[in-house]
């Protein structure tokens, strides 16, 4: 279980609050107005943004103080976040050692991590010769080598047309439910939302919302999200 036991974060004059916990295995979309604190949540979760105060506790453990390499959890940016100078098999064994020495047995896991999410063949290709979907790819590889328990995602494939959204949401679900991973995504978009078929957090207003199954959230939303989603 992921719990945010009271916790406050403060940025400025802009704070945020969240007291909830999140099932292991659990598919969780964050949703909410733009400004609304959805980044901050996820930063806060990674290490990345300190919590000014209550603990964050995943499976029991206080990892409020750990640094962000110590923590549960892998993330997938919105842009790939690929190096451009290395190749896709280097992009992805960054996900396993840092200094790029790799044993044989790493390069093994690169290697089925890449066919994994279908990219055989790809290993010496650099990121400018990819399509939008294939660096996707690339990323959720690295995070399948990275072999933590939670996946947060802030606006994943944003760049990428619907079909292929769709299409890489839902290897991304499939990955998880393989590995029994806990999702957190970020979304601007309710199809998106619909398509992770499981829980919604919605941030607005200085409060991140314990979480609520997506479809009814969706289906009657609160005004506060009505005047976002446009509808
Ligand atoms: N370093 C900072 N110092 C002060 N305020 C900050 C800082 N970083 C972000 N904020 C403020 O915190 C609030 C939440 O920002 P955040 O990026 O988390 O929102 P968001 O819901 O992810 O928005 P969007 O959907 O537009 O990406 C905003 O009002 C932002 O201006």
């Amino acid at each position: 279980m992921l719990t945010f036991d009271k916790v406050e974060i403060v940025q400025g004059d802009f704070s945020l609050s969240a007291d909830f916990s999140v099932p292991v295995g659990a598919k969780v979309s964050v949703i909410g107005p733009s400004g609304a604190g959805k980044s901050t949540l996820l930063s806060a979760l990674a290490g990345f943004v300190p919590v000014t105060s209550g603990r964050i506790l995943w499976e029991g453990a206080d990892i409020t103080k750990a640094t962000p390499a110590d923590r549960p959890l892998a993330m997938v940016f919105q842009d790939s976040n690929l190096f451009p100078h290395l190749t896709v098999a280097q992009n992805v064994g960054l996900g396993v050692k840092p200094s790029l020495k790799l044993t044989a047995q790493e390069h093994t896991r690169v290697a089925e991590a890449l066919a994994r999410v279908g990219l055989n063949g790809f290993e010496a290709r650099k990121p400018a010769a990819l399509s939008g979907g294939q660096q996707s790819r690339v990323a959720l590889a690295r995070v399948l080598l990275r072999d933590k328990p939670v996946m947060v995602l802030d606006e994943p494939f944003a760049a990428l047309g619907p079909a292929l959204r769709v299409e890489m949401l839902a290897l991304m679900v499939e990955i998880a439910e393989e590995r029994g991973l806990t999702v957190l995504m970020v979304t601007h978009d309710p199809k998106d939302a619909r398509q992770l078929n499981g829980s919604t957090i919605l941030v607005a207003d200085g409060i991140a919302h314990a979480p609520v199954p997506t479809g009814p959230f969706l289906d009657a939303p609160p005004d506060v999200l009505r005047a976002y989603l446009g509808g």
